[in-house]
Parts: structure tokens; sequence; C-alpha cells
């Protein structure tokens, strides 16, 4: 029996990573349920999966679902409750599946207690990528890419030595508004942005995709979890979503992941690692998509693409604060209080503005990325 824990159990990945489970209830056991506000839906999963542990957002939330719980289940909240069930408790591997660096600090706290982590939440390793990565290696214990371009380059490394790779290739859809020109973006609204073409995900992630911030932040990510430098990350346009990412070996051989888009084959790759297990997603016919299609990414129609091989190539805390600043102005964004294009322009206005730490400590990641927030919550 594997042991799991979910940071984020009620949101897309939480509750995918759930089904995956719930396929194969002789195989997991889920230890412990974090989720932030939903508490309809956790109390459902909590009946359901029987967790020994679980946390909700805030102090008050707890208190509203205290006597619904059955006897002898450990209820926590906040960021001390998040750290509770990522560290506490007997999982064997917790996914992390939070969205944005409100993750951290209990993703630092399960690697501390030595679980394996299956990272979703890549905003953890765009904000401090170096601690969370060289805790994992001090620790022996594995992170196991939940990211579907990220478990598609994992797949195609899969027994081949690192010094043969030449390059990796993540691909982008484009987003909702792949085919849009930049004058036709300045119009556009939530509603729109919010349809992905591809797949079905949590509001925050669908806007980076249609910013191109999401590719941003997946290049910083593979940089960390695939020791590579900047310069053989590359990102290319693929809006069929079919070849999730691949690989170039120094003999010029590629090596591609392809599938259906469903996320719950890469989860499931990350909990049963190095096992394959029969999963539900629709099998892939080539002969009936007939073909596939690709474009060279275009830098001046995606500048916040750009902006993050900047930052990458700059480190420190810069990535940690074009992490900040976009989760502050997609909120914005998606409040209706600013415009699309208005982003991108905050991402770029803090980046101007703040100055750059070289080598951060915790503490340090943390000041930047609480002055980046109130920086871009006044622009
Ligand atoms: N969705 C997808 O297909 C993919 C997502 N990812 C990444 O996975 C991560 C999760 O994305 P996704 O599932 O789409 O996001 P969702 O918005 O759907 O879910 C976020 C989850 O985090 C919880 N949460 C948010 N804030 C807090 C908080 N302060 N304390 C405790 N819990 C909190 C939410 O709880 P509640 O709803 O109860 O408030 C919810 O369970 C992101 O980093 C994303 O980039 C990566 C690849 C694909
Ligand atoms: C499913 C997944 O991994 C998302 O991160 C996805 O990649 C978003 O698609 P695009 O960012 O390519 O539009
Ligand atoms: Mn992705």
């Amino acid at each position: 029996m594997k042991k799991i824990s979910i940071l984020g159990s009620t949101g897309s990945i939480g509750t995918q990573t759930l089904d995956v489970v719930a396929m194969h209830p002789e195989a997991f056991e889920v230890e412990g349920l974090a989720a932030g506000s939903n508490t309809k839906l956790l109390l459902e999963q909590v009946r359901k999966f029987n967790p020994r542990r679980v946390s909700v957002a805030t102090k008050e939330l707890a208190e509203e679902i205290k006597s619904s719980l059955p006897e002898g289940v450990k209820l926590y909240s906040g960021k001390e409750g998040l750290t509770e069930v990522a560290a506490g408790g007997e999982a064997d591997t917790v996914v992390t599946a939070l969205v944005g660096s409100v993750g951290l600090q209990s993703t630092l706290a399960a690697l501390e207690a030595g679980k394996h982590i299956g990272l979703a939440n890549k905003e953890t390793l765009v904000t401090a990528g170096h601690l969370v990565t060289e805790l994992a290696a001090r620790k022996g214990v594995k992170l196991l890419p939940v990211d579907s371009e990220h478990s598609a380059i994992f797949q195609c490394l899969n027994g081949e030595n690192p010094k043969d790779v030449a390059s990796i290739t993540l691909t982008a859809s484009g987003g909702s508004f792949r085919d849009y020109t930049r004058q036709e973006l300045e119009n556009v609204t939530v509603e729109q942005a919010l349809r992905h073409p591809n797949w079905s995900m949590g509001a925050k992630i669908t806007i980076d995709s249609a910013t191109m911030v999401n590719k941003g932040l997946e290049v910083i990510e593979a940089r960390w979890l695939f020791d590579l430098s900047y310069e053989q990350v590359h990102v290319l346009l693929h809006p069929e979503s079919i070849i999730h990412s691949y690989v170039e070996f120094r003999d010029s051989s590629i090596v591609a992941q392809l599938g259906t888009p469903d996320m719950r084959v890469p989860i499931q790759y990350a909990l049963t690692y190095p096992d394959r297990w029969e999963s539900p997603a629709k099998r892939l016919s080539l002969s009936e998509i007939g073909k596939l299609t690709f474009k060279e990414m275009d830098f001046d129609r995606f500048p916040a693409l750009r902006l993050a091989f900047e930052c990458g190539r700059a480190g420190g805390t810069a990535t940690t604060a074009y992490n900040a600043a976009n989760e502050i102005a997609v909120a914005r964004f998606l409040r209706g209080e600013i415009a699309f294009l208005h982003i991108e322009e905050i991402i770029s206005e803090v980046l101007q503005r703040l100055e750059i730490v070289a080598y951060p400590n915790l503490e340090q990641i943390e000041h930047c990325d609480q002055t980046t927030r109130e920086l871009a919550a006044t622009l």
C-alpha cells in the first residue's frame, strides 16, 4: 500500500489525483488532505477516502467543519495545517497540487521529513528552485514531475545518460488566444481567457497559459528538475497538445512522449513510477488525428516568455519576483481590475524596480515574494 497526502485536494490536480486513487483502491491509502475553502468538497473526499489528517485555509473554516469530521481525524488550518499534512503522518508521497508560492514552506517541510514529492505546484520551483532541489538531493527523496511536459521529459530521459542530452523542447498549446494579434488582445475578457482549447484546469494556470507565463514557469521548472542550462531548454508551439514534450540527444535522435491530453496519466505515473498501470485515458490514434502542427515561438507576440528566460538567466530572486508579480496580476485580472495585457506589464515593471538578490536563502526569498506582491498590487 502506498500512502499519499495531497495538498490542494479540492482543485483540478487534487481531484484528478483522487480519481487515480479511486481507480486503484488496493494500491493507495490516503493519509492526508489539505484544501483551501471548498469545505463541501473536502468533506465528501473525507467520507470517501478516510484520511487521518485534514487541513483547511483558516481557523474559522476549521471551526465550521469540526463537528462534521469522523472521530479520530486530526484537523488543522492555515500554513501550519499545510505543513502538518505535508510532513506529519505516514505518507510516503506528497502530491503538491496547491496553486502558487503558498506551497513552498509545506513542500520544504515534506522534503525535510523525507517524503517523495509528486510535484504539480510549479510555482515552488520557480520561487526557490535551488532550495527545493538541494534539499531533495540531501534527503535522497524523489521530485517526480506531474506537469505534463515535465512528465514527458522525465519519461524520455528514463535510462539515458544525462551527459547525452543536447536539449529539451517543451511544447506549448498557445492557450486561449493563440491566434489573436497583440492588438486583438487589448479587449479580451476573463471569460474568454478561461477557455483553454485543450485542457480543463484551474483558473490561474488557464490564464498563465494564455499569457504564456505558464510556459515561462515551465522553462524554469525544467531547468531545476533536470539540471539543464537555459540554452538547453526550448519551446515550440504545438496547438494540438499531443506531443507533450521531447528530448534531443547528442547523436541527433529525438525521443518524444505522446498521448491524448489527460492529466490522470502524468499524475498516475508520478505515483507508480517506475511502473505503469492501466489508465482511463483515451488511446491516441495518430491515423484518426491525421496531422500534427508546429510553429516557431514568437517572443514578440508572447513577451512574458522572453521575460521568463531573462529572469532564469539572471537567477537569484529574479524568478521569485517573476512568479509573485504574476500571481498578483492574474488575481487582479480575474477580479476584473485590470486588462489582460496589463498582466505582463506588471511583471515587467516589477522586475525593473526590484533589486535582485543572488543565491538567496529562504528568508530572502520570502522577503522578495512579499515585497513583490505589495508592489504588484499597486501598479
Ligand atoms: N490543472 C492542471 O491540469 C495542471 C496544473 N498544474 C499546476 O498544479 C497546481 C494546481 O493547479 P490546479 O489544480 O489547476 O489549481 P486549482 O485552482 O484547481 O486548485 C488549487 C488548489 O489549491 C487549494 N488552495 C489554494 N490556496 C490555498 C491556501 N491558501 N491554502 C490551502 N489550499 C489552498 C485550493 O483549495 P480550494 O479550492 O478548496 O480553495 C485547491 O484545492 C498549479 O501549480 C498548476 O500550475 C500543472 C499542470 C496541469
Ligand atoms: C496540462 C499541463 O501540463 C498544463 O501546464 C498545460 O501545459 C497548459 O498548456 P499550455 O501552457 O501549453 O497552453
Ligand atoms: Mn504543463
